[in-house]
């Protein structure tokens, strides 16, 4: 074998190479330093391993018999001599298997490129263009995953995707570590309840999380980092400089917690990582009926969480079944044990030396129970938290205030532009202003004269009957608002949708269009809007009295309401949320015709009591108004005869714009274009050239996740583990699946 070259160099030529177009000499150098760099960290990892064991401490001293004054220095000569030894031991084994390269350091920039995986990036390239596809697919997959945001290589990626040759195979991750890997595999059928197949991963990645985390912790054991002091004024004595070292190994080691949970190319961790592995292990077993299995897991996991009251619930659940007494002589994974105990003993060190010389330490974890923490520092820590809980709060108060005022000033000056703002021109020279907000009592509110003629009133009448008749039935519903009266509506798709059909005039549904759009100018115009309104929502409605059940009638034909908010009257509050129309933002109802009785729109305060302004409906009348909480609103009893009234509502969001006017704009393009105009009439059927509403097809529905899941016993009630250790296992919380 060639003696080992500096991976460094060997990156830095093959990036030269890559400059030169020499793809040949890119790849040999590039793929020569990613294995040294592998070599080394392996070597490094053997060497310390094998030599811990080699000079371990804690054999017996050499026996002086009875206690002697001067037996300490001699303790410290027998420390000492295993520090010697060890020292010998890694230096031997290390330029064994690295010779000079052992000696040679590294440039953190260098470091950080092959932290990015960017030696990849030049490999893709490399690769491709001396035609080996599924090395390249690997090599920017791989590239990929660590960068995730990297435009150009999802491009190339997608590229590579669209190939001939290349296979879903070749998208390998390269640098993929073996306990992730199968973490991901296991959590991969426990989420597909397929808990037998998860064990051997899940069992695979506890194996492999073990190992992982006894090569990051021997790699702990490098140079001291002096990161922070000046190299040259750094004097410590021998036992600081110790200290200063090895709590800088110990933090290291911590860390590896937190190093095995990240995922390349994710900014978070996942947390409470390897505790989790035997939640999901104990929920699979009991899943496959292996309670033993199950409980020696539900035991491991409370060993980091001793009072997890669903682990303890699931524990009692186990035991129940299998038996107390076997369940009680079922222990804890012994590694798992002794893997806390040794990382509680760093972090009390870790904690000591942070409390005595101020070297910070942040525990990763989250299981460590509180006494670990010294007093002192637990206190110190608890005074600081205390201090800055209150600044926040106070910063918070003052923040809020800052905002009141600032949004009352918001309120005042929108308030007033509203108001200078409503009332301006209405485009069309005999429609006529009958009210503003001014003679209405409140704002953005207006009453409007001769929007359409009577003519146009009666033909749109006439097409709720018609429509009602041929659609929804001979007398339209009943009314959803008061059993008093029924209820007829159509929408403008709908209407035209009929027209094309034959069974109204189409005139009349195009009317119907019309006349909406031009409703939507004015009020645009008028409420002076500097963007667009769109249609949200149109209906021709018509309320019909029923003649017997008027008697002693004493509600409204449409309670009083808020079109974009759901009006709490009692609270004098009105709450902007699903299932409200929360994107309404104006309103405008056209009347058709005044042959009935009752019937008054009336507009009141937020108590949905005080009546501010009443409008008694007539054809060729809107009453049009801004649909939030400053607009509370409802319709008297139609106590006879028929009320028919176009109720438009439109939004200033784009995005919610309705399909259906969308559809129906689609429709009459369609119909009304010259060669379109002829096909129609190919149609004979009548069926509709326009996909029926999908809204109207009942949505897809999956398996419920859990509902075959083991429920034997469920009946016993609250002890059954089975749901609520699906709730509470790391599924479910925050740490999504998606993030794998
Ligand atoms: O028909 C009316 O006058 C008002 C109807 C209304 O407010 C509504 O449907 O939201
Ligand atoms: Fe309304």
């Amino acid at each position: 074998e060639p003696p080992l070259e500096p991976y460094d160099q060997l990156y830095d030529r093959g990036v030269e190479a890559y400059y030169r177009g020499d793809w040949k000499s890119v790849i040999l150098n590039i793929e020569r330093a990613l294995r040294n760099k592998g070599a080394i960290r392996r070597a490094r990892a053997e060497c310390r391993l094998s030599c811990a064991n080699q000079t371990q401490f804690g054999e017996p001293l050499p026996d002086f018999g009875v206690p002697l004054p001067g037996q300490g220095p001699v303790h410290d000569l027998a420390f000492f001599d295993k520090i010697l030894r060890r020292a010998d031991c890694l230096q031997n084994c290390e330029s064994g298997k690295l010779g000079e390269l052992s000696m040679h350091k590294v440039s953190e920039e260098t470091e950080l490129e092959f932290q990015k995986r960017s030696p990849y990036n030049y490999l893709q390239v490399a690769y491709f263009k001396i035609d080996k596809l599924d090395k390249a697919v690997a090599a920017a997959h791989t590239f990929f995953v660590a960068n995730p945001t990297h435009m150009e290589m999802k491009q190339n990626l997608e590229y590579y995707r669209m190939m001939a040759g290349v296979q879903e195979a070749d998208f390998k991750d390269l640098e993929a570590k073996a306990h992730m890997e199968a973490f991901k595999e296991g959590v991969a059928f426990y989420t597909n309840d397929e808990f037998l197949e998860a064990i051997p991963h899940l069992e695979a990645a506890v194996e492999e999380y073990f190992s992982a985390d006894q090569e990051c912790r021997s790699l702990c054991e490098g140079a001291y980092d002096y990161d922070g002091y000046n190299y040259l004024e750094y004097n410590a004595d021998l036992f600081q400089a110790i200290t200063d070292h090895y709590t800088q190994v110990l933090n290291c080691k911590q860390s590896c917690a937190v190093e095995l949970a990240s995922r390349p190319g994710q900014e978070k961790h996942i947390e409470d990582f390897l505790p989790g592995h035997f939640n999901y292990l104990q929920f699979a077993y009991y899943n496959s009926e292996n309670y033993e299995k199950a409980i020696e897991n539900a035991k491991t996991y409370l060993l980091f969480h001793p009072r997890d009251e669903v682990m303890n619930q699931n524990l009692a659940y186990y035991s129940a079944v299998l038996g107390e007494e076997i369940a009680a002589n079922i222990s804890a994974r012994k590694n798992v044990e002794v893997y806390i105990r040794q990382s509680l003993l760093e972090k009390e060190l870790l904690f000591y030396a942070y409390d005595v010389f101020g070297i910070t330490f942040v525990d990763p974890d989250t299981w460590t129970p509180e006494e670990i923490m010294p007093q002192r520092l637990r206190e110190k820590q608890k005074a600081e938290r205390e201090t800055a809980a209150r600044i926040t709060e106070e910063i918070g108060n003052l923040m809020k205030e800052i905002e009141t005022l600032v949004e009352e000033k918001n309120k005042d000056s929108s308030e007033m532009t509203k108001l200078i703002r409503e009332g301006g021109s209405i485009l069309f020279d005999n429609i006529v202003i009958t009210n503003t907000s001014k003679t209405l009592n409140g704002s953005q509110r207006v009453v409007l004269d001769n929007v359409v003629t009577e003519d146009e009133c009666r033909e749109l009448h006439q097409l709720s009957n018609a429509t009602a008749l041929k659609g929804d039935g001979y007398r339209g519903k009943p009314s959803p608002h008061t059993p008093s009266e029924s209820f007829q509506g159509v929408t403008v798709l709908k209407a035209l949708k009929l027209a094309q059909e034959g069974k109204v005039p189409m005139k009349s549904a195009q009317m119907y269009f019309d006349i909406s759009e031009k409703v939507r100018k004015v009020v645009e115009s008028y409420f002076r809007l500097e963007t667009p309104l769109y249609f949200s929502y149109t209906h021709l409605v018509c309320r019909s009295a029923i003649a017997e059940k008027q008697e002693g009638r004493e509600d409204l034909s449409h309670p009083v309401h808020v079109d974009n908010c759901m009006l709490q009257s009692e609270a004098l509050e009105c709450i902007k949320e699903p299932p409200a129309y929360t994107h309404r933002d104006y309103s405008a109802i056209l009347y058709l015709n005044n042959e009935f009785e009752g019937g008054e729109f009336i507009f009141t305060e937020l108590d949905a009591k005080t009546i501010t302004a009443e409008v008694s409906p007539k054809c060729g009348r809107v009453v049009s108004f801004g649909a939030g909480k400053e607009n509370p609103h409802g319709v008297k009893a139609v106590t006879k005869g028929q009320r028919c009234a176009v109720a438009i509502w439109f939004t200033l969001d784009p995005r919610h714009k309705e399909k259906e006017r969308i559809q129906a704009e689609e429709l009459l393009t369609m119909l009304f274009s010259p060669v379109d105009a002829e096909f129609q009439g190919t149609e004979k059927e009548g069926t509709s050239l326009v996909e029926e509403s999908k809204d109207e097809i009942p949505k897809p529905d999956g398996p419920g996740n859990t509902s075959h899941m083991k429920t034997e016993n469920q009946a016993q009630g609250p002890d059954s583990p089975d749901s609520k250790a699906a709730a509470n296992s790391p599924l479910d919380s925050k740490h999504g699946k998606e993030e794998l």
